[in-house]
Formats: structure tokens, sequence, C-alpha cells
């Protein structure tokens, strides 16, 4: 029978990397879909913008919204200080269920928390059900147009802090035009947007950072 891309994905980890060494897993991945197949890891170029961001904000509390095969959860978690927590949501579950042997290949399972999910569903439970108080890094990775959606809620949940940063994946290709243009226009947000390329291809896309001024 077929397998599936994510299968492939996982098959080239469990393949290439060594287990326990999450930065061998992201290499595998990337040297995998850059050789083989395209797939929609946010990769290594906008990867690099990532890290500088993640090491920058340095955070406790880590929420991405779009896990897929877990390469950006292990990129992110792998830079975490030792008590640090990510929680990612993941509505697809075929997705899920290859994203969660990736992350336990990296040897992660201790600070990432992947919850099966629609994210207009899962965020309002946020507090009550993982006892999350604020996010100090929020990954937006997911269905481009659940980005805005997505913003305001956790702005009425409470989960964002003066100072929470978003950082947004797609914002030119495919495309957030609504959510890029609240950020940008809101005078609650301080907007940055970091030109890149579309993973492992020519085409351009870019990730917006915006920090939520409270
Ligand atoms: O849909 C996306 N993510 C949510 C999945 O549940 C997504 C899509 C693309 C992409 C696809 C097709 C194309 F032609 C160009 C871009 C890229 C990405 O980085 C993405 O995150
Ligand atoms: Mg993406």
């Amino acid at each position: 029978t077929q397998s599936t891309r994510p299968q492939r994905i996982l098959g080239a980890v469990q393949q290439n990397a060594t287990r326990g060494d999450p930065r061998s897993v992201v290499r595998a991945i990337d040297q995998y879909c850059r050789n083989q197949e395209w797939a929609m890891n946010v990769g290594d170029e906008k990867g690099c913008i990532l890290d500088s961001v993640v090491s920058e904000v340095n955070p406790a509390t880590v929420l991405e919204l779009g896990t897929y095969c877990g390469y950006s959860t292990v990129r992110i978690a792998s830079l975490l200080p030792p008590h640090a927590k990510l929680i990612t949501l993941e509505f697809n579950p075929e997705f899920a269920v290859i994203a969660r042997q990736v992350i336990a290949w990296a040897g992660l399972e201790d600070k990432i928390q992947l919850v099966e999910g629609a994210s207009g569903d899962l965020i309002p439970k946020m507090k009550e059900q993982f006892g999350v108080e604020t996010f100090d890094l929020v990954f937006l990775d997911h269905w481009k147009d659940r980005y805005l959606p997505d913003t305001k809620l956790m702005e009425e949940c409470g989960l964002l802090r003066k100072g929470s940063v978003l950082l947004a994946d797609n914002v030119i290709c495919p495309g957030t035009p609504e959510y890029l243009e609240f950020v940008r226009s809101s005078p609650r947000y301080e907007s940055q947007y970091f030109k890149s390329h579309l993973e492992y291809t020519k085409v351009e896309d870019g990730l917006e950072k915006s920090v939520f001024l409270g």
C-alpha cells in the first residue's frame, strides 16, 4: 500500500538521524525535503530566522499552531532552557501520529506536549486544561485563514502579556493578508518582516514577528 509524505519523512528521520539528537533530526528532514520531495516544513532558511527569534526571546512557554511532522516543534524545543514547555496543536490526526514519532526520535517528549484538535476549540481551554498562564512565544504555522481569528482569540483569553512575541510563517506564500494588515496597523503590536523564501524554493516568503504591547 502507498505510503504518505509524512510517513516518508519519518522514514528519512529514522534512517538518517541519531536518536536523541534534535539537530540531526532537523538536518535529516531538510536533506530529504530538499533532495527527494518538497514538504511544508518551515525549512532551513526560515528556520535560521526562527532559531534567532527563539534564542532572543528565550521563552519559558511556547505555543505552536500547526505541528505537521514536528520539524519546527523539534527545532524550537532544541533551543529551550531546561524547564521550558512547548505546546503544539495539530488538527490532522495523520500528521499528529507522525509528529509524535519524530518528537520521540529527537528525545524531546519531556519538553513538548502535542495536542490534537482545532486551535479555535483548544485555545480557550489552555489555562484550565494545560495550566498555562501566558505564552512568551507563539509560532503560527497552521491554516493561514486561522492566523487572525486565533490571534484575537488568544488576546481575548488573556494568553498574551506585554512583550509576548508572535512569529508567523508564510505571510507571503501562501499568504496571510488579513493577519498581516491587522498586526501591522494595530497600535497594540510592533511588527517586523523577515524576508526569506518558501521552504526549499526560490519563491519569496517571509516571517512576521509581532510583539504584543499589552
Ligand atoms: O498549509 C500550510 N500549513 C498548514 C498545514 O496544516 C502551509 C502550506 C505551504 C504551501 C503549500 C503549497 C504551496 F504551493 C506553497 C506553500 C507552506 C507552508 O509553510 C505551510 O505551513
Ligand atoms: Mg509554514
